[in-house]
């Protein structure tokens, strides 16, 4: 009845719960976790009582959990492993409590009365071990939900037993023994040997399978009960001091209630005030008070699991640290709201400034985030001008595009209805112009390049900065865009000019120009290293070296083009071109270049004659003596006029001087050009764009109506921003917290008092501490449990006094 009283009394707990002292610590650590948005838990150490049968693991369990709930007798009771999982629940708004437990197997239900969770144990156990003192390793799992309690696992074994009783079978201790150590052999068990007083500690099961499972004693707590019922005259004094047998972490003595006291139903708080008085009334245990009671047990356990939270800090603090630092960096780049126009306009002016410092750094080589992967910028430039446009220049042949019949036909044509006296200018003048022609498309065609580039680097400036103000960003696109446009027509139209001015005057005063003189010479030259073999033209005016000669003259041309001035003499065979018919003699007279005379010999002029008489298009019909007084019928011109297909070797010598003249002179032009486009987009675009788009930028978007607009945000950005600074705020006062999280024995010890804390949880306090319970356990010996409960080093503000050497139990 008292019990059931007690149940339904507002849930308080009536003694020094486990871990009470340590629950604001890992409530706040919880409480980081969640707020960094971490799944991961701080995972306590469970649990275990071990021990004979009825050794009294329930009650030891039950008085540091401070509730009644497990069944405890003189017979066996435990039957079946039962998992206690705590769960902290969040205190109601009122400030009210509620605890409540939950079985795995009945899911949904809760259980209020305590003393009801006992009979479901009881229940439970039967129906899978049944009612004749079987035992089953079929865990029983039960949830206790209450603000009071640490997250953590207890588990309550079946107790050791010797021999079959019941329905028990023959091997029943191995089976057992088999069940207990599979919980009690993971290295993160924190295990509480149960052993009677009354009982001789050098047979104690409990002892001796703990040491199995933990053969260094690191996570083994030695626990005597029934200090109560020993003999009269013996005392408990050797035990725990470790005497009997040593135990690293110790021993420390209780005194549960008696089956009478049950029967009584007498309530734990009761109890444990008994215990204290059974202790205070014992002189002999007075110099052991700290190894003498319940709350000592449960404060040796608080210690341990401080010093498992403890070796978990560091890591702890550096995820923090490093989120500090990414987050802090994330609300840097959304920056700061400002309000007044004087703030605005500092902003926008200061994001105007830096978007064109960084657009130069870009240009300049000097951007910071310069990649090593790729060339960016500035180098980019570089490489169109250089390995683009001015290698595409240097691959062009100026006589590519001309036949030795086109150059024939340009040189007839210029000569007009004369027949030429002197190597004629005018074609070259034609073929070398329409050669620089050709320049104008490569070369603006740069210009469009550039171009693209600056708008390319123009859109990399500020990406993150600008993300904030895409309204800004998109104006400050628009304005660069049409800037770098504007930037474009004069360098466009400069390069039209300078392709202009080297076609509007061919200076053939050039002083690398190879000039008339030297020209005839060399073709002169040519010719004559080329006179044998003639190549031998078929009916069909094909001749068969063609292909073979048309290449080799390629070749001598691209040697040719090679060369400084693009003169070389050459000496190789250099046949004229293509379906030339050299003369047999090269003798040429030869004049100065400008008016260069040429005059070929009789013969040649002759045999030019002669060649025109022969030539078919021509030639007149023969006609009959009869008919030489009658009309004399000229055949009608041909629509299309062609020179006709024989060349004399003047000939070929103007077209190989030509062709000399065309490839020098282009030489000029092509390196005037290489040269001075580069300089013209550099002059009209680049380093225009660097030097005015500041102030293209101020006039066209620093206006004061204008503001508001530029700076405009995207709600995403605000949202952001203020998500941010809050994780940014948690995350500072996480960092602080856990600089100042009270670890220190004495803290813990007294519990840490949250005092004003926002969380509104009550101070946790164990029971009073009186003098006989003035706390002496330094832990100063101990040695981690377990990797996972193991701290490296104890801070040696855990230790008050030193230990007593008795104390260090070996
Ligand atoms: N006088 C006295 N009786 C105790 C003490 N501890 C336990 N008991 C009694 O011993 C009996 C067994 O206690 P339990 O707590 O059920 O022991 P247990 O080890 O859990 O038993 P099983 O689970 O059955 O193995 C009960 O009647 C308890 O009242 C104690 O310190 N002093």
């Amino acid at each position: 009845m008292a019990e059931e009283a007690a149940a339904s009394t507002p849930p308080q707990l009536s003694a020094a719960p486990l871990g009470s002292s340590v629950i604001p610590i890992v409530n706040k650590l919880q409480d980081i976790f969640a707020q960094l948005g971490s799944q991961s838990t701080i995972e306590l150490p469970q649990v275990a009582v071990v021990g004979s049968q009825s050794s009294g693991k329930s009650s030891v369990l039950e008085s540091l959990v401070g509730r009644d709930f497990l069944p405890r007798g003189s017979d066996i009771c435990t039957r079946r492993p039962l998992v206690l999982q705590l769960l902290q629940t969040k205190r109601k708004p009122d400030g009210s409590e509620e605890e409540y437990g939950e079985f795995l197997h009945l899911p949904g239900k809760r259980f209020y009365d305590f003393s009801e969770i006992r009979r479901e144990i009881q229940a439970e156990t039967d129906r899978e071990a049944g009612g004749n003192k079987g035992a089953s390793d079929k865990q029983i799992r039960l949830k206790i939900f209450s603000p009071n309690v640490l997250d953590i696992n207890l588990v309550d074994l079946p107790g050791i037993t010797k021999v079959p009783v019941g329905d028990q079978p023959s091997d029943i201790e191995a089976r057992i023994r088999t069940m207990i150590m599979s919980y009690i052999k993971q290295p993160s068990c924190l295990i509480l040997a149960v052993t009677p007083a009354n009982s001789d500690l050098a047979n104690s099961d409990a002892l001796q399978i703990a040491g199995n499972a933990d053969p260094d004693g690191y996570r083994t707590i030695g626990v005597i009960t029934k200090l109560d019922i020993m003999d009269r005259g013996t005392d408990a004094r050797n035990l725990l001091l470790g005497k009997v047998v040593p135990l690293r972490l110790g021993y420390v003595g209780v005194v549960n209630r008696s089956q009478e006291d049950i029967l009584l139903n007498r309530s734990i708080k009761d109890a444990l005030v008994a215990e204290e008085k059974f202790f205070r009334s014992r002189p002999v245990y007075t110099s052991l008070a700290d190894r003498c009671g319940v709350p000592q047990l449960a404060k040796k356990l608080n210690q341990i699991l401080v010093q498992h939270i403890k070796a978990i800090l560091p890591g702890l603090k550096s995820r923090i640290s490093s989120a500090l630092v990414s987050v802090a960096k994330e609300h840097a780049s959304y920056g700061e709201i400002t309000e007044s126009k004087a703030g605005q306009g500092a902003l926008l002016l200061n994001i105007l400034s830096k978007y064109c410092e960084a657009f130069s750094s870009m240009v300049e080589g000097r951007n910071e985030e310069m990649s090593t992967c790729e060339l960016s910028g500035g180098a980019r430039i570089h490489y169109i001008f250089q390995s683009i446009f001015v290698k595409s220049l240097e691959e062009v042949d100026p006589c590519e595009d001309l036949t030795n019949d086109g150059i024939r036909t340009a040189i007839e044509n210029a000569n007009g209805p004369r027949s030429a006296l002197f190597v004629p200018e005018v074609p070259f003048e034609v073929l070398v112009r329409r050669q620089i022609a050709r320049l104008l498309d490569p070369s603006l065609q740069c210009a469009r390049f550039i171009y693209d580039e600056l708008i390319k680097i123009s859109h990399r400036c500020m990406v993150n900065e600008l993300q904030r103000f895409p309204v800004l960003r998109r104006h400050m696109d628009q304005v660069i865009g049409n800037f770098l446009r504007q930037g474009l027509e004069p360098s466009e139209t400069m390069i039209g000019h300078i392709i202009e001015m080297e076609m509007d005057y061919i200076n053939t005063s050039h002083p690398s120009f190879i000039g008339g003189s030297k020209a005839v010479e060399l073709a002169n030259q040519q010719i004559k290293n080329s006179r044998v073999p003639l190549p031998i033209r078929s009916k069909d005016g094909s001749e068969p070296d063609k292909a073979l000669t048309s290449e080799r003259s390629n070749k001598s041309r691209a040697i040719l083009a090679r060369q400084v001035n693009g003169i070389v003499a050459d000496q190789g065979v250099r046949p004229v071109a293509d379906g030339e018919k050299l003369p047999s003699t090269g003798s040429t007279s030869i004049s100065t270049w400008g008016i260069p005379s040429i005059f070929g010999g009789s013969d040649n002029r002759t045999s030019v004659k002669e060649s025109s008489t022969n030539n078919k298009p021509y030639s007149e019909p023969v006609h009959d003596a009869e008919h030489s007084f009658s009309m004399i019928h000229l055949r009608e011109p041909p629509t299309v006029l062609r020179p006709s297909e024989d060349r004399s070797e003047t000939q070929a010598i103007e077209i190989a001087i030509t062709k000399l003249l065309l490839r020098s002179y282009y030489d000029i032009v092509r390196k005037n050009i290489e040269d001075s486009v580069p300089k013209a987009i550099m002059h009209f675009l680049v380093n225009h764009t660097k030097r005015e788009l500041h102030n293209v930028f101020i006039k066209k978007l620093y206006r004061e109506n204008l503001f508001e607009e530029m700076l405009q945000e995207p709600d995403e950005i605000a949202s952001k921003r203020k998500r941010t600074r809050e994780t940014l705020r948690v995350l500072q006062l996480a960092f602080r917290t856990l600089d100042e999280l009270p670890l220190e024995a004495e803290t813990v010890e007294r519990g840490y008092s949250l005092g004003s804390d926002p969380t509104g949880l009550p101070e946790i306090h164990g029971l009073p501490t009186s003098s006989i319970f003035k706390w002496k356990w330094a832990p100063l010996h101990a040695r981690p449990l377990s990797h996972s409960l193991s701290v490296s080093h104890l801070n040696v503000k855990l230790c008050r006094t030193p230990p007593t050497k008795a104390g260090i139990s070996k």
